[in-house]
């Protein structure tokens, strides 16, 4: 069955699962993909478990889109099993692993522009399955813990980039996902709007439970948001840990920082 949680304060209020059965952990293990020639994933192992930001970084060409992509279902394997609470979904369709509560964004956000941000937010929760009433309750709540309420009424057109993206991770939250991968959110926004969009990942995990992957070139982001991060090079793991000790990784830093050392 299908609750509404909301707490005595009026934050965070988010609908529950349906059933009680949320997946606790994604998880892939020995990933593999290939275009043509090019070994994009080989032997990918990685988990995310509800509540944690795991930031997925490396340089570019590395396979990080590649992997959210893999972890979503927009991209056939050549090798390798993921899975969410150990369900097998490998072979599932991007829309089941939604319904299942695998959600992905995309670095262009995909807004309704003529629409007001709520409607958008709306819309993405009705897609998401429920009823009209139920997503208005749901798209105000998110709107609420995301600090956006006050550009309910506005075209979602007409609102600031960084603003755009957080109305996207919005649409993405109104699905209810468990799992949320985010593809650069950073991209193009500018210090302010990137320090506002390190508090909504932050929220993410602390007020929705979600379990976040992020894909992010902005190490501010990245430092600002993850407990645990994971580096690829050349479509391989070369380094996986706290924050902390993988920017002092000498692997890390010769592949992904060339000399520099990681700064936060
Ligand atoms: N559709 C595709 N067809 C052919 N090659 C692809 C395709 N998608 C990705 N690749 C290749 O796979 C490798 C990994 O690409 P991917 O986009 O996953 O890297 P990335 O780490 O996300 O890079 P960036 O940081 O630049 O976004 C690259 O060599 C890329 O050229």
């Amino acid at each position: 069955m299908t609750t509404t949680a909301v707490p005595p304060s009026g934050q965070a209020a988010v609908l529950t699962d349906r059933a009680g059965t949320a997946p606790a952990r994604l998880a892939a293990s020995g990933l593999r993909v290939q275009f043509a020639g090019v070994v994009a994933l080989d032997g990918v192992d990685l988990t995310v478990d509800r509540g944690e930001i795991v930031g997925l970084i490396g340089p570019n060409g590395s396979g990080k889109t590649t992997c959210l992509n893999a972890l979503s279902g927009f991209v056939s394997l050549a090798g390798g099993r993921v899975s969410l609470d150990e369900r097998d979904v490998t072979r599932w369709s991007p829309a089941r692993r939604a319904r299942a509560g695998l959600t992905r964004t995309f670095q262009s956000v995909r807004v309704f522009a003529d629409l007001s941000v709520s409607d958008n937010v709306e819309a993405a929760a009705l897609g998401g399955g429920l009823g009209r009433r139920a997503a208005r309750r749901q798209a105000a709540a998110v709107l609420t813990s995301l600090g956006l309420t006050h550009l309910g009424d506005r075209a979602a057109g007409a609102v600031s980039a960084g603003d755009e993206r957080r109305v996207g991770i919005a649409r993405a939250l109104a699905t209810r996902p468990r799992f949320l991968l985010l593809d650069e959110p950073a991209a193009g926004l500018n210090d302010a709007e990137s320090i506002r969009l390190i508090d909504t990942i932050r929220s993410l995990a602390r007020e929705f439970g979600c379990g976040v992957l992020l894909v992010e070139h902005d190490m501010r982001v990245v430092m600002g948001t993850c407990a645990r991060l994971h580096v690829l090079d050349s479509g391989r793991t070369v380094a996986a840990g706290a924050p902390d000790e993988v920017a002092r990784d000498p692997d890390v830093i010769a592949a992904y920082f060339g000399n520099e050392e990681v700064s936060s």
